[in-house]
């Protein structure tokens, strides 16, 4: 799909071939360890359902839902739960799987909420990072991109729900 307004960041095939750098690395690290991923929706969705398949280790899979942009460009600084694990992950080892950590708001939010249930372990796995606007420290285990201080669109990310089907990576012009 050509959209004006939207530049290509990463187009589909750097994506996969980064997605199975990391799911390689993930497989290394998790062997012989009871592993629950986890995707945060809903911007990870597409991120999450590409990993997942590159990962060759018996995992199990959950979701978590959190909201806090809206159909804003900028973070409301609020983040919301909408919708939570359907399994207990006391004593599993958990990979967080987002699309981006931009100011690291929701993520420092989740690590938070999840630590309080004890798992054997927490990482992050994030396909995007955007360094610039980081107001929150957080570790990202397994990193896609860093990316510049712009509004990225596609690959599950939206700007206002839309553009998530887009299989590239894409700089939404003129938001930021
Ligand atoms: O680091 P932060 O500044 O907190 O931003 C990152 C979060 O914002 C986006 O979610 P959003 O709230 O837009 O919900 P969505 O996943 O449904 O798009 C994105 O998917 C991350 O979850
Ligand atoms: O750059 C972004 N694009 C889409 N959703 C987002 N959520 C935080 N940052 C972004
Ligand atoms: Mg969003």
């Amino acid at each position: 799909m050509n959209l004006p307004g939207v530049k290509v960041l990463h187009d589909e095939a750097a994506i996969a071939a980064r997605v199975g750098e990391l799911g390689t690395r993930i497989t290394r690290d998790y062997q012989g360890k009871e592993l629950v991923v986890v995707g945060v929706l809903k911007g990870s969705f597409m991120f999450f359902a590409d990993l997942v398949r590159a990962i060759d280790l018996p995992i199990s899979i959950d979701f978590l839902g959190v909201a806090s942009y809206g159909g804003n460009t900028k973070s409301s600084g609020v983040v919301q739960l909408t919708s939570d694990l359907s399994h207990p992950i006391t004593g599993k080892h958990v990979l967080l799987v987002e699309d981006i950590v931009d100011t690291g708001l929701t993520m420092r939010y989740l690590l938070d909420n999840l630590a309080t249930r004890h798992p054997a372990s927490l990482a992050v796995c994030s396909l995007l990072e955007k360094p610039a606007r980081m107001r929150v420290p957080i570790e990202i285990v397994y990193l896609g991109f860093s990316i510049p201080d712009e509004f990225v669109v596609g690959y599950g990310l939206d700007h206002a729900q839309k553009y998530r089907n887009l299989g590239f990576l894409g700089i939404l012009e003129g938001a930021v």
